[in-house]
C-alpha cells in the first residue's frame, strides 16, 4: 500500500529542481479534502440538508456547507504559505493572501461541485487547478496571474465525496487516483497512469434542455441512441448532475459528458477556469479529449474569472464525433 503522501514525494524525487512546494501545496489540497469528507459525511447529523444548502456546521455560524467547504480549502492553502492567492467559485472576485506575496503559485477551485446533490445524498466533488504566477514573485498578485489558458497549468485535480472519497489528479504526468481510507485518515495509491478505456458506451447531458441545444448536438444525441453494434451503440445515458461524480464514472468506463448552450446558459453552464480546465488537463492526461464544441478547452484565453463555456469531455473519438456534427450543422 503507497499513500497519497509518499506517492507526492516519490514524484517529486522525478524533478531534481523542486522546491518541495507544490507537495506542501497538494498536502493543503489533502487536507482540506480530509475535512470536507468529514463533514459531508455527517450532513444529515448535522441538520446541514436543506432547500438551498443552508446549514449550521459545528455549532457555528450559518452558512451553505459550499461556503464551508471554501473557507477550509482557502485557510489549508493559505496556512502553508506558499500560495499567494486563489479564486473560487464561492468568491466574487480573486482573493489575495496578504503577506504571501512570495509564493509562487495560484489556485483556482469549485470547492463544492454539485452541492445540490448533497440534499438527496448523491455524490459531490471539489475541483482544483494550479497555476505559477506570471507577475513577479514577491509583489501582490493581478488578475492577470489567474486568466492564464488551462495549457499553462501545474497541476489539476478533482475530489469525489461518493460510496467511497477518491482523490484524482494530474500534475502533467498522468493521471493518478487515491481512495480514502477514514480509519486511517490516508488516501491510498489504488491506481498509477490510469486511462480512459478504449470504447465509451455512455453519454451523460441533461436532456431536459434538450429543446434548446445547438442542433448538431441535437443529432449527436439522436447518433448516441441509434443501434450499430460495430461502435457499441445505443451508448447507456447516465447523468448524475455533479460534474465530478459524471466525469469520473466516464473516466473508469468510458464515454462522454456534454453540457452545450441553453437557454438560461447560452454560453453553457459550466465555468472555464475551476470546472472545464481541470477536468480538461486531467481528460488529455488519461488519453482523452475536452472541447467547446469547436476548440480545444485548454487553449481558450480566459477573459474573466467566472466565465462559462459549453464543455464536451471524454474519450478521445467521443469528443471528435460531437465536435463533427456541431461543424456540421453550423
Ligand atoms: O443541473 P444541471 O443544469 O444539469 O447542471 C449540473 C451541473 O452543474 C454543476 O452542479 C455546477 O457545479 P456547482 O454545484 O459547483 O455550481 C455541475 O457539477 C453539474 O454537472
Ligand atoms: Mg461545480
Ligand atoms: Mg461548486
Amino acid at each position: 500500500m503507497k499513500t497519497l503522501g509518499e506517492f507526492i514525494v516519490e514524484k517529486q524525487a522525478d524533478f531534481p529542481h523542486a522546491t518541495g512546494e507544490l507537495t506542501a501545496l497538494l498536502s493543503a489540497i489533502k487536507l482540506g479534502a480530509k475535512i470536507i469528507h468529514r463533514d459531508i459525511n455527517k450532513a444529515g447529523l448535522l441538520d446541514i440538508l436543506g432547500a438551498n444548502g443552508v446549514e449550521n456546521v459545528q455549532g457555528e455560524q450559518q452558512m451553505k456547507l459550499d461556503l464551508y467547504a471554501n473557507e477550509k480549502l482557502k485557510s489549508a492553502l493559505k496556512a502553508r504559505g506558499i500560495v499567494a492567492g486563489i479564486a473560487s467559485e464561492e468568491e466574487d472576485e480573486f482573493v489575495i493572501f496578504e503577506g504571501f506575496e512570495d509564493g509562487r503559485y495560484v489556485v483556482l477551485m469549485d470547492p463544492l461541485d454539485g452541492s445540490s446533490n448533497i440534499d438527496v445524498n448523491v455524490s459531490v466533488g471539489t475541483i482544483f487547478s494550479i497555476y505559477h504566477r506570471v507577475t513577479p514573485v514577491g509583489t501582490p498578485i493581478t488578475e492577470e496571474d489567474f486568466m492564464q489558458p488551462g495549457s499553462q497549468q501545474v497541476a489539476a485535480g478533482y475530489v469525489v465525496y461518493g460510496s467511497s472519497t477518491m482523490l484524482v489528479y494530474t500534475t502533467g504526468n498522468g493521471v493518478n487516483a487515491f481512495t480514502y481510507d477514514p480509519s486511517l485518515g490516508v488516501f491510498c495509491l489504488n491506481q498509477e497512469r490510469l486511462t480512459y478505456p478504449p470504447t465509451g458506451k455512455m453519454y451523460s447531458i441533461n436532456e431536459g434542455y434538450y429543446v434548446h441545444f445547438p442542433i448538431g448536438v441535437k443529432k449527436y444525441i439522436k447518433f448516441c441512441q441509434e443501434e450499430d453494434e460495430a461502435t457499441y451503440r445505443p451508448y447507456t445515458s447516465r447523468y448524475i448532475g455533479s460534474l465530478v461524480a459524471d466525469f469520473h464514472r466516464n473516466l473508469l468506463k468510458g464515454g462522454i459528458y456534454l453540457y452545450p448552450q441553453t437557454a438560461s446558459h447560452p454560453k453553457g453552464k459550466l465555468r472555464l477556469l475551476y470546472e472545464c480546465n481541470p477536468m480538461a488537463f486531467l481528460a488529455e492526461q488519461a488519453g482523452g479529449k475536452a472541447s467547446d464544441g469547436v476548440n480545444r478547452i485548454l487553449d481558450l484565453k480566459p477573459q474573466t474569472i467566472h466565465e462559462r463555456c459549453p464543455f464536451y469531455v471524454g474519450n478521445q473519438y467521443m469528443v471528435e464525433d460531437v465536435e463533427r456534427f456541431i461543424s456540421d450543422n453550423q
